[in-house]
């Protein structure tokens, strides 16, 4: 096992981990709440996660740079104000940011690098690597981390990502990451694709879990087990669909396997219950919408837009995130859950005698 060793701790001293942790409260985290963080809240994310030990801290709209619109949502507080809060707040923890090629942009980026991010995620659909080459190339030249970021990582397999993440790093990614967006995978599908990417290549790997199946923490452990180097997760599983891996449950399991995370469970479940939690508009639980993301393969930040849709269509949210399932929509595609539901309620005003 190569030990990661961060030479940037709170204490000056050397700690050895054994992976990095990145954490995406402030990103993923974004979904669950609708993008309504306010600057106060990032602070105090960020300060808890820093003092932990946390090495990454993500930071921008769910949907990345740029996301803040009427397809995705609007966030309350433009986010370069948040991404400039967060950069004040930290002490040792480096400021990451997720750009989507076509929704954020090479401006934007430049523009957080100038506020002091050093690590962006490209994030793209599990077959798009292709469209990452110009964003990865321009992070690298702009001095930056440049991470690919595979998304639904269950719609491709082992072989096919291992394709997916050469031409990642081909084009000069720092490090691969692939996503359980949809929370859809079993362990051991997460394991075969873990085993098959890093064979494969030579810079470290990634896995991004949600909650929707309930295996979060123990997919991102069989991840480890395989060979992953980088894990995500966020304060109190504060995340799109069921949640993402929560940063203190996966720290407290990982000490109980003698894997060093080099972040402070205790610290972690202090900062989950007393910042996090009173922050949340909801608890994230594995109720039937979030298990139906992970059953029919459903991207997680098409909850709450589902949920909304399910309202004013008045169709059943169940039966709009099962026809997403079928129809194999991908991130990108929100603009589809109204189309599903408007056809969904055509189809019950025929069914029933009435004009929709
Ligand atoms: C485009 C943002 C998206 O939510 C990335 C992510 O966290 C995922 O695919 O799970
Ligand atoms: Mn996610």
């Amino acid at each position: 096992m190569t030990a990661v060793i961060d030479t940037d701790s709170p204490t000056g001293t050397e700690v050895k981990r054994d992976f990095r942790l990145i954490d995406s409260t402030l990103r993923d985290g974004s979904h669950a709440i609708s993008h309504q963080y306010t600057e106060d809240q990032v602070v105090a994310v960020v300060k808890g996660l820093d003092a932990a030990g946390v090495q990454v801290i993500e930071v921008t709209h769910g949907d990345g740079l740029g996301g803040s619109s009427f397809n995705y949502g609007f966030s309350k507080v433009d986010e370069m104000k948040l991404v400039e809060a967060a950069v004040n707040a930290t002490t040792n923890a480096d400021i990451a940011v997720l750009l989507v090629p076509g929704i954020g942009t090479v401006d934007e980026l430049r523009r957080v690098r100038d506020l002091g991010v050093n690590v962006v995620r490209i994030a793209v659909h599990c077959t798009e690597a292709d469209i990452t080459e110009q964003h990865i190339k321009i992070a690298k030249e702009l001095g930056m981390e440049a991470i690919g970021f595979l998304m639904m990582s269950h719609m491709n397999t082992p072989q096919g990502l291992l394709q997916q993440a050469k031409l990642l790093e081909g084009y000069g990614a720092d490090t691969v990451y692939i996503a359980d967006s949809a929370g859809a995978m079993t362990t051991n599908e997460v394991r075969a694709r873990v085993a098959e990417i890093v064979g494969g290549i030579d810079v470290p790997l990634g896995v991004h879990a949600h909650q929707n199946l309930s295996l979060a923490v123990a997919n991102s452990i069989a991840a480890y087990e395989e060979g992953a180097r980088n894990l995500d997760g966020t304060s109190a599983g504060l995340g799109a669909g069921a949640g993402n891996c929560p940063t203190e449950i996966l720290a407290a399991v990982c000490e109980k396997n003698g894997i060093v995370s080099g972040v402070n469970p205790l610290m972690l479940m202090d900062l989950a219950e007393e910042v996090t939690r009173p922050l949340m508009p909801r608890q994230q639980v594995v109720d039937r919408a979030g298990l139906l993301l992970g059953y029919a393969g459903v991207y997680g930040s098409f909850l709450l837009h589902a949920e909304r849709a399910a309202e004013r269509y008045g169709v059943p949210q169940a039966e709009i995130l099962l026809e997403l399932g079928r129809r194999k929509v991908v991130g990108g595609q929100e603009d589809m859950i109204i189309d599903v539901a408007v056809e969904l309620a055509r189809k019950h005003a025929e069914a029933e005698g009435r004009t929709a």
